[in-house]
């Protein structure tokens, strides 16, 4: 497919093959959907995450939609953990996705019948406080995806007696609606990311997020906030900020962090080149436009104009340092005009 014809690679992607948490009807399939040419594009599904994102470690697709953080539940610790310590990979962009669910069954029970519900686990935690009013001591059958657990419904060997799905997976699957917008909190909204392997950077749109990873630096007194320090005296603004085991052993932590910025803003790679000098394993996990387009107003003196302006007064400092062998040279008082 030709760029001129691939709507995708007019928005900057040039992805023609996609994996993504499947199967058909997931959330994940919607939020995929609305990436430009996504619809024309291959897409794969995947049974799990790992899978997803393994097919395009591999090579087997260019770039792979995930669930990452949820309004209500919080992030996804499967994709967090795998794109930030076992992958190496980089967000593209991010899609939201509004959710609401209904309880389906094959046949037309009623909720006192139901004894057994499947759904993701992420779906369970956000009708949690529902079931237990309206279907209370239903066993919860965990499913890979909200779609695998309706598909599960039809088995010849159901998987439990109702599923917890979106209302179009439902449909498709000619499934009976029991009870419709059964979730805990209404307007909640889940965050997908679309990754791929490293390479091009989207461009700085003004409305920009960047994704980082910065291991805890161990028995450093203060760290946590030495390293939000290089954030606020650079007016960089986070968004999300989450704790995770690395894996290597009980204490050993990494912060995953989402911040408003791009990487080619000054103040953002000022901000990571500090934080570097004290968590040197900091990884970044990609720069891509803001799902809400939500843009920036950076404040003047954290402007890409003052850290230019910074950065030539610190030169002409420079071109004073004297030869060696020619004396002591005058010594920079602070603050007051040293150059
Ligand atoms: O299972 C799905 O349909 C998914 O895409 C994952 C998910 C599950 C629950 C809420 C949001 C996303």
């Amino acid at each position: 497919m030709s760029p001129s014809v691939n709507p995708a690679a007019q928005s900057g992607l040039d992805a023609q093959t996609y994996s993504f948490l499947g199967p058909s009807g997931t959330f994940t399939e919607a939020a995929l959907l609305q990436v430009p040419g996504a619809e024309q594009a291959t897409r794969v599904p995947a049974g799990s995450v790992l899978t997803a994102l393994n097919m395009v470690e591999s090579g087997e697709v260019d770039a792979a939609m995930v669930p990452i953080e949820n309004s209500v539940e919080g992030g996804v610790t499967a994709t967090l953990d795998a794109i930030s310590v076992a992958h190496q990979l980089h967000i593209l962009r991010e899609e939201l996705v509004p959710i609401s669910f209904v309880l389906a069954a094959a046949s037309p029970l009623t909720p006192a019948q139901i004894r057994s519900v499947s759904t993701h686990t992420h779906g369970w935690a956000q009708v949690r406080r529902w079931a237990e009013s309206a279907i209370p001591g239903a066993e919860f059958v965990p499913a890979s995806s909200t779609a695998a657990a309706a598909r599960g419904l039809l088995e010849e060997t159901p998987v439990a007696d109702a599923a917890v799905c979106s209302p179009l997976v439902a449909e498709q699957l000619g499934l009976h609606v029991i009870q419709h917008g059964i979730e805990d909190v209404t307007g909640a909204v889940t965050r997908f990311v679309l990754v791929s392997r490293p390479g091009i950077i989207p461009a700085m749109t003004g409305a920009d997020k960047t994704t980082i990873m910065i291991p805890l630096p161990q028995d450093r007194a203060g760290a946590l906030m030495e390293l939000l320090e290089h954030f606020a005296t650079r007016g960089v603004n986070l968004c999300r900020i989450e704790s995770r085991p690395t894996g290597d052993g009980l204490g050993q932590y990494y912060f995953s962090i989402d911040l408003e910025g791009h990487i080619d803003e000054a103040r953002v790679s000022d901000a990571l080149a500090g934080i570097h000098r004290i968590a040197p394993g900091i990884r970044f996990l990609g720069s891509y436009p803001r799902a809400d387009r939500k843009p920036q107003q950076p404040a003047a003196e954290v402007s890409d104009e003052a850290f230019t302006a910074a950065a030539a007064w610190i030169s002409s400092l420079e071109t004073r340092v004297r030869e060696p062998g020619a004396g002591p040279a005058p010594r920079r008082s602070r603050g007051v005009g040293a150059g």
